[in-house]
């Protein structure tokens, strides 16, 4: 969905949970003009919150305290398998009316509203680009969740990327397949055409460059143009040429097949998160 231009943000956010996804938002919060003294982040690993502290000026709690009322969103950004325990620490000192926001991967909002006796949940899944203004999140609000309370998590992450609401909530797992877990596999292909250029007789640097620059235009490429994907492959594929020999060794070796059975493992990992770590393995005494 588009998200209209909103006003600068102050409004106090705390974070559970400060590592890799917590930073990305914390980092697009800050450009967008929270204020570092409207966040509560709490963060009981110590080094975590000294990249915290050198990366935004942040001053990270090593467990929550009652200063944690004050805040008008909760953002939930810690491990699908410690979210229980999290929980359990920190229900006490959240505000009854505070609205929860979760990126945990395979943790359901029906988890969440058990662990924290809340029905303001809204769970998204985003991804690294988010660092650099360039993420993509999928998100999934409680129906009980009201129009201001949606308009503040687009407000909140509005500057890390797109955003695109779901009504259904399973479709999140096929999120965390395609966009969530998406970086990762762009990294891999990555590497592996960096090496392949290595291994041609070019330059590391060289390699590299060669090999971002093409992610790049194919992407921006793919972007602009109205044409579909297999449409813009028949065009850089040209009778007998080099192109067609490449492609015709990744369909021989069912590359595009495997390709997409890792998109299901991954979903089904992210199903299976639900049971193994969810609100029928842990519920809160
Ligand atoms: N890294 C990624 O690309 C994405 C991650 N996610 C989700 O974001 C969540 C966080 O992932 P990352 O940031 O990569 O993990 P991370 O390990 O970098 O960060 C989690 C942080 O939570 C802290 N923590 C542990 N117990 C805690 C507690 N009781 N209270 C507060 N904090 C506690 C840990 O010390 C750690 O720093 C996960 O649930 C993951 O599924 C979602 C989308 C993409
Ligand atoms: O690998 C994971 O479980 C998380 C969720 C999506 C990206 N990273």
């Amino acid at each position: 969905m588009t998200v209209t231009a909103l006003p600068s943000l102050d409004t106090p956010i705390a974070f559970i949970g400060g590592g890799n996804m917590a930073s990305a938002l914390i980092g697009g919060l800050l450009r967008q003009g929270l204020p570092a003294a409207q966040l509560e982040v709490v963060e009981p690993f110590e080094p975590a919150r000294a990249a915290l502290a050198q990366a935004f000026g942040v001053t990270a709690q090593a467990a929550p305290s009652p200063a944690l009322a004050r805040a008008r969103l909760v953002l939930w950004a810690v491990k699908p398998q410690t979210f229980a325990a999290a929980a359990r620490e920190v229900r006490t000192h959240a505000a009854p009316g505070a609205l929860h926001l979760s990126v945990a991967a395979g943790i359901t909002t029906d988890s969440i509203a058990h662990w924290l006796g809340s029905e303001r949940i809204v769970r998204a899944m985003p991804n690294t680009p988010a660092l650099v203004g360039r993420g993509m999140t999928g998100l999934y609000a409680r129906p009980q969740v009201d129009a201001a309370a949606r308009a503040l998590v687009e407000q909140v992450l509005e500057p890390t990327g797109q955003l695109l609401w779901l009504q259904d909530e399973a479709q999140l797992d096929a999120v965390t397949a395609l966009s969530g877990s998406g970086p990762a596999y762009v990294f891999l292909f990555l590497e592996a055409m960096a090496r392949a250029g290595t291994e041609m007789g070019l330059t590391e640097a060289q390699a590299r460059q060669l090999a971002l620059a093409t992610f790049q235009g194919a992407s921006e490429l793919a972007a602009r143009s109205g044409d579909a994907p297999a449409l813009l492959r028949q065009r850089v594929t040209s009778p007998g040429g080099t192109t067609h020999a490449a492609i015709s060794h990744m369909q021989q070796h069912q590359v595009p097949e495997q390709f997409i059975a890792a998109m299901h493992a991954a979903q089904a990992r992210a199903q299976a998160m639900a049971a193994e770590f969810g609100k029928d393995h842990e519920a809160i005494p």
